[in-house]
């Protein structure tokens, strides 16, 4: 039987967003799904990065990641994001990516990719479903479909629930403040099963 191919592609700075797309990768392997976690390519000049020592920590942690290319994203099925909150938006480098699927739109390619969402934010309220909201919108330029966990299991009331997407906020030394895990897992789940119908997979 066909397996639901999954990219999970994600930017990170301190590592947030790399453990949300590990969960969710895992989510989505839990349910039959191909998985790919991918890491968007970064921006910043290396000098920048190097004057950081957590950043430059992540960007050496996670050398063995495979960045994410337009060729993925034609492979996928479906799609999970996971973004930090950078002034109420995605990164640069996860909008930097976006901005490169203009080819592939052109063609046709993003329609009917079924697609969702996550992010991380250092303040509790601090512009988590903006984030989640304005990457939405490219997706619907895409023609993608947009799979939001919405209130559709009892994990969304617990932590990192969130109808938009699951989010999650980080303490001053970039720690989880709320156990996500199930709600990352809940959401890649989801995202597979509705693949799967609209791929018209029968289990
Ligand atoms: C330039 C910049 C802008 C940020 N803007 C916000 C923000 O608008 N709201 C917020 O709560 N946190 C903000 N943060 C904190 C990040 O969201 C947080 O560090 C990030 O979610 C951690 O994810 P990562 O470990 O995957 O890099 C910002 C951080 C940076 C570096």
């Amino acid at each position: 039987m066909k397996k639901i191919k999954v990219a999970v592609i994600y930017y990170s700075m301190s590592g947030t967003n790399y453990q949300l797309a590990k969960w969710a990768g895992e989510g989505a392997e839990a349910v039959g799904a191909e998985v790919r976690v991918l890491k968007v390519p970064e921006l910043a000049p290396q000098s920048v990065i190097d004057g950081n020592p957590g950043w430059k920590a992540h960007v050496t942690a996670t050398q063995h990641v495979p960045e994410a290319s337009i060729d993925d994203l034609d492979w996928a099925d479906a799609i999970i994001f996971s973004t930090p909150t950078r002034f109420g938006m995605m990164a640069s480098q996860m909008k930097q990516f976006l901005d490169l699927t203009g080819g592939l739109w052109a063609k046709g390619k993003t329609v009917n990719k079924v697609v969702s969402a996550m992010t991380s934010a250092q303040n509790a309220h601090g512009g988590q479903e903006a984030t989640l909201l304005s990457l939405y919108t490219i997706m619907y330029h895409w023609g993608a479909i947009v799979v939001a966990p919405g209130y559709t299991d009892p994990v969304i009331f617990g932590a990192g629930g969130n109808p938009y997407g699951t989010s999650v906020s980080v303490d001053q030394d970039g720690n989880m403040v709320e156990p996500v895990e199930p709600a990352v897992k809940y959401q890649a789940r989801r995202t597979v099963e509705i693949a799967k119908r609209i791929n018209q997979i029968v289990d």
